[in-house]
């Protein structure tokens, strides 16, 4: 560290300075040199760096931005001057006609997805395989293998779990048969005795199906193994009626984004609707819309996620109480997210204790941008069912931007993620100033 001594410690720091400095060590001193014509009265200031510790009085609307772009939050709140788009705009819904129940190509939704586990996951070498230890005995004659496939079904071993296996392996002249799981509970029925089968042994067999055809052979050399390339997780298809449904959501989005500018904060904004009907309703009799309240509410922590996991977790509290005291958090308002102490005190302590009221699970959430990490986290341990946003987060998102969290190996939950392309569905960032924050 070096303290600039004489008129090094005057100059007062501005964004757009008119002095810059180099450092000379021919003479240990720092050189000042002005960047352009100074105008007569005019104040000498030079650039401190993006972390500042105090409030810029030669902050303009640029700088400002700039500061907050660089606020230690993963630059959130760098966003948007003016939500520009009408009320009119906001009402059309191009999914509003058409039959509701009709499949909408993936290349027409509105969004795009995200590849949340890739085939590379799959077990691609023989070590990394999982396995599980089962019977089998080899069958001397072929002709008994009707027979014991029949006896299997008899005594009731016809397993499940083993679905993703072939019960008959034919190999070169031999041919042997997967009886059960090898469990300690679960001693093996005595073998009929008129056939000739030799002792059965255990043998390690893959645990589960084969997701690539590279995975495949390798597991089909510990046993036939069955390919099943779709699997749970993969993306669902989507009717019209869910697309509208989802459009609305992102209109909310905006609104309550644009209804925050207005106020003062920066508009950024979470949603999380009643699920598509028909899709576990029960899950959330109301929605949830918050925004973000840094500003207000001078709290670092207050990104729209984190509220709206909060409204919707007091919301669940006050429900799970007796008739009174009334609920801390309204259907009508629950945009308007009060800053309420985060340890209730009294009575109110014990019912509003966290507990599982925030969990999102089987649920959906909107928001305007891409969450950040600490909101990505937030979301993993929600347990959200998926995540659209419109803005991606190239430099500090956690959904795709400099990270995707629920891709990460060794997490205990994954969340379906879409961008949101901009201009479809009757959403769109017109007006916003995002274009250094979209992916190219
Ligand atoms: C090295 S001193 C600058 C000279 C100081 N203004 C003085 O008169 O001694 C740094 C301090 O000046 C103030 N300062 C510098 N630039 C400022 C700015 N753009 N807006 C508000 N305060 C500023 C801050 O209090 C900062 O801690």
């Amino acid at each position: 560290m070096a303290l600039a001594l004489g008129l090094g410690s005057i100059f007062n720091h501005s964004s757009s300075p008119n002095v810059s400095y180099t450092l000379d060590t021919e003479t240990d001193s720092i050189r000042y040199t002005t960047t352009r014509q100074i105008e007569p009265d005019e104040e000498l200031c030079i650039f401190y760096g993006h972390k500042i510790w105090f409030v810029d009085c030669n902050a303009d609307a640029g700088a400002a931005q700039d500061q907050e772009q660089d606020d230690g939050w993963g630059g959130l709140s760098a966003v948007v001057e003016q939500l520009d788009i009408s009320e009119d705009e906001l009402d059309v819904n191009p999914f509003e006609d058409g039959d509701p129940n009709e499949v909408i190509t993936e290349c027409d939704l509105p969004f795009t997805r995200l590849r949340i586990t890739s085939d590379n996951d799959e077990e691609e070498d023989l070590n990394s395989i999982r396995t599980i230890e089962v019977w089998i005995v080899d069958i001397p004659d072929p002709r008994h293998t009707t027979t014991m496939l029949r006896w299997l079904k008899q005594t009731g071993l016809d397993d499940p779990t083993l679905s993703h296996l072939k019960r008959i392996r034919k190999q070169d002249e031999n041919t042997s048969l997967l009886l059960a799981r090898n469990r300690p509970t679960f001693p093996l029925p005595d073998l009929p005795d008129d056939i000739g089968l030799s002792q059965p042994y255990t043998l390690s067999v893959p645990s589960t199906a084969a997701l690539t055809l590279s995975s495949l052979k390798l597991k089909s050399s510990l046993w036939p193994t069955v390919y099943a390339p779709r699997r749970k997780g993969e993306a669902e298809e989507w009717s019209r009626g869910k697309v509208k449904w989802a459009c609305d959501a992102m209109k909310t989005v905006v609104r309550s984004a644009r209804r925050a500018q207005e106020n003062g904060e920066l508009p950024i904004a979470a949603h999380v609707p009643v699920p598509f009907e028909g899709e576990k309703s029960d899950m959330l009799p109301i929605p949830f819309t918050a925004h973000d309240t840094r500003k207000s509410l001078v709290h670092p922590l207050r990104h729209s996620f984190l509220n709206v996991i909060r409204s919707v977790a007091d919301f669940r509290a006050s429900a799970s109480r007796a008739a009174s005291p009334p609920p801390l958090i309204t259907a009508v308002s629950p945009s308007l997210v009060e800053d309420r102490p985060d340890t209730p005190s009294g009575a109110d302590s014990e019912t509003l204790r966290n507990g599982s009221h925030y969990l999102l699970t089987s649920l959906t959430l909107f928001s305007t941008h891409e969450p950040c990490l600490m909101c990505s986290m937030a979301l993993l341990h929600s347990r959200v069912k998926e995540v659209y946003y419109l803005i991606p987060m190239e430099n500090t998102g956690g959904c795709g931007g400099i990270a995707c969290l629920p891709k990460l190996e060794g997490v205990n939950h994954r969340f379906a993620i879409g961008k949101w392309k901009n201009g479809e569905g009757g959403v769109d960032t017109r007006g916003l100033d995002v274009d250094r924050m979209i992916d190219a």
